[in-house]
């Protein structure tokens, strides 16, 4: 349910709003936007007082929300939401050009790549620490060094950096390195994880599951704001299917049809979704043409070496030419990637 608040409310008004909306024992979650300002009134609807709702001072319309997911709603907050990852504005308008290795391997490598990735235009810097692996003797990811390692790279090329959390005893940790925290395919139905990243104070990159539907990603980043943790980015990176010319399926209608029904922005990543190099550049670009706000691709300056995701990776010059492309569609839909020169 949500409470649509008096444009002439006072600030002492809404203070009451919300402390009658925990009185009743509900959890109110409150979204301010540029002309309304909305308390989102979260806890079982059933309750016999809610009809009191509409009788507090400065409540103007009571509405009920019929999705299943609620602060994720297009009707909690019309508006695009943006989410600041460091000073890199995502969403609103803005788009993100999100690269890395698959994996923090080395110093050497992680450096080279953010070199390179920041050149072309990348405004945040990827590459995982711990790694979900599908065999247990693949390379499992370097832990906390690989974190210290991201970091310092990150600070170096001065880019805000996101890294995979993969069990709730993790997050601590990987906050102290991380701006952003990703949540990976294999974990978007990882509840206890998602309550924990939703306590965090991190902004979270959440990867559609891959054999999960629209809704049920929008339910999970459901789950990480009802904890609080507003900054939920969501990410299209293809599903299982029967096709095995491709990694995953991707779809791209996943982007407008979460953004009709949800403020949260949405990147896609096909390098995930494609596992093809030759079909990422056109999958990104048909990802901007589609309205995402943002792109995520894997890099590697020598992917016969890489110590995982190899075969995706894009060769540096290959993204050098591929953020050329991306720039000019964005402008030409008068849209552009965030810079530092915009801060
Ligand atoms: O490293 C990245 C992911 O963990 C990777 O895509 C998992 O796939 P794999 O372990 O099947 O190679
Ligand atoms: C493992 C990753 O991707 P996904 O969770 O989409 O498979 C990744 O981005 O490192």
């Amino acid at each position: 349910m949500i409470l649509v608040i008096r444009p002439d409310a006072s600030l002492e008004q809404i203070e009451h709003v919300i402390e009658r909306v925990k009185e009743l024992g509900f959890t109110p979650h409150v979204s301010r936007g540029e002309t309304r300002t909305i308390v989102g009134v979260i806890g079982d609807e059933r309750k016999p007082q809610t009809e009191n709702f509409s009788a507090i001072p400065g409540v103007e319309q009571v509405l009920s929300i019929m999705k299943p997911f609620k602060l994720a709603s297009r009707e909690f907050h019309k508006e695009d939401s943006a989410v600041y990852v460091g000073k890199v504005k995502v969403g609103g308008g803005s788009l993100a050009m999100i690269a890395g290795p698959c994996a923090v391997e080395s110093y050497e490598v992680m450096d080279t790549v953010a070199k390179y990735v920041k050149a072309g235009g990348a405004n945040i810097l990827r590459g995982g620490a711990f790694k979900p692996r599908t065999s247990p003797y693949s390379f499992q990811g370097m832990g906390e060094d690989g974190l210290k390692i991201l970091r310092d790279v990150g600070d170096k090329y001065d880019m805000p950096v996101v890294t995979e959390v993969m069990d709730p005893r993790q997050v601590d940790l990987v906050c102290r390195y991380a701006d952003m925290l990703q949540l990976g395919a294999r974990n978007m139905q990882n509840f206890d994880l998602l309550k924990e990243v939703g306590r965090a104070k991190k902004p979270v990159l959440m990867k559609r599951g891959m054999s999960a539907t629209v809704k049920d990603m929008l339910m999970s980043a459901e789950y990480i704001l009802a904890e609080g943790n507003k900054d939920v980015v969501l990410c299209e990176r293809g599903v299982r299917s029967f096709e095995d010319s491709t990694r995953n399926m991707l779809d791209m209608s996943a982007v407008p049809n979460v953004k009709g029904q949800s403020h949260l922005p949405i990147i896609v990543d096909p390098s995930h979704a494609t596992g093809r190099p030759d079909l990422i550049p056109s999958m990104c670009r048909a990802s901007v043409a589609a309205g995402a706000d943002g792109v995520h691709v894997e890099v590697h300056n020598c992917p016969e070496k890489a110590m995982s995701d190899g075969p995706q990776a894009l060769l540096p010059h290959q993204f050098l030419d591929l953020m050329g492309d991306l720039r000019r569609l964005a402008a030409a839909l008068d849209r552009e990637f965030w810079a530092p020169e915009q801060n």
